[in-house]
């Protein structure tokens, strides 16, 4: 028996559609797998009641078929599904470490990134790799058709999630098809800003550079309360603030010594708005980690 821990993430930031992530130190899911010559499912925890057992329908099932690895496979759900924590990643992300040291298959964290998105691709119609490569490899990932880079980065963050469901799917849904130049050319600018902070430890930019004008606000239409929480995170000192992944959980960037303000502004403005929330306070972290009974 193998267990893996594999972290939440929040994709996108804003400037960085279906490209930029981050791992988050909490939530996480917990996988434990054992060898078995057809793959079988059992899901405890967060909204399980939600997520199918069938291996035909979960994202570890796709990671089984992609490594030729059939298990018994048990997925301690810690990241709530669609609340825009990558929480199918997150299964998906675990299963792929677990299997591939099960069954030594000897494959770099770099290589497993295309086998976990094939779980992405199942739930969300396309192999988006944005929230499976941070899990898989901690930290801030860039991630390109067929590429992913990866820096170590440790930013407060405070990631809050109302009690709403968005699924990835629908979200994608209201992703326009086309930009104009103009915002593209602000994008470029901030999603650079945002790298450039990364590597520097820096709230501020990494704040500054998750301003988005072409997805983001699609996507703030879908979540009840965006506007009011949003504008109590930044009065409350947060560097940024937007969606986290497709949604509905919000993102907010800060400074170590405003995060618990923070948090507490962010649920104050949902309860106002009569909408239930959980503020998880927790940091840009590391990837999967792999325990061996
Ligand atoms: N192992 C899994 N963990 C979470 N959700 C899963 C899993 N396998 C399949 N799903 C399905 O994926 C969907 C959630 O994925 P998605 O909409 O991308 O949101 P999230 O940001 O939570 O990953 C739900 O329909 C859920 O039933
Ligand atoms: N780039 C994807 C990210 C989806 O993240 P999730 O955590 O909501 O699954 C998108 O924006 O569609």
């Amino acid at each position: 028996m193998l267990t893996v821990r594999a972290p939440a993430t929040s994709a996108n930031l804003g400037s960085g559609f279906d490209v930029f992530g981050v791992a988050l130190e909490t939530p996480a899911d917990v996988v434990r797998v054992e060898r078995a010559p057809e793959t079988r499912i059992s899901i405890t925890g967060a909204g399980s009641q939600y997520i199918p057992e069938d291996p035909k329908q979960n994202t570890v099932g796709a990671v089984a078929d992609a490594l030729d690895a059939p298990a018994h496979i048990k997925i301690d759900k810690g990241v709530r599904p669609s609340s825009g924590l990558g929480s199918s990643a997150a299964s998906a992300a675990a299963a792929a470490v677990a299997l591939n040291a099960l069954y030594d298959r000897g494959l770099s964290r770099e290589e497993l990134v295309p086998i976990a998105a094939e779980g992405e691709a199942l739930v969300s119609g396309e192999a988006h790799a944005d929230n499976v490569a941070p899990s898989l490899l901690g930290g801030f990932t860039v991630v390109t058709d067929d590429d992913v880079t990866q820096v170590d980065a440790r930013i407060p963050v405070v990631a809050c999630l109302p009690e709403q469901s968005v699924s990835t799917r629908d979200a994608r849904g209201v992703v326009p098809d086309s930009a104009k130049l103009a915002d593209v050319v602000d994008t470029v600018g901030n999603a650079s800003t945002l790298t450039v902070g990364m590597t520097r430890d820096d709230p501020e930019l990494v704040g500054r550079g998750m301003n988005d004008a072409i997805v983001t606000p699609r996507r703030t239409a879908l979540i009840d309360g965006y506007d009011d929480v949003r504008e109590a995170a930044l009065e409350a000192g947060a560097t940024g603030v937007t969606v986290s992944g497709a949604g509905p959980g919000i993102l907010a960037v800060c400074h170590q010594q405003e995060q618990r303000d923070i948090a507490g502004a962010m649920v104050d403005a949902f309860e106002a708005s009569g909408i239930d929330c959980r503020a998880y306070q927790t940091h840009v972290g590391e990837g999967a980690r792999l325990y061996r009974d």
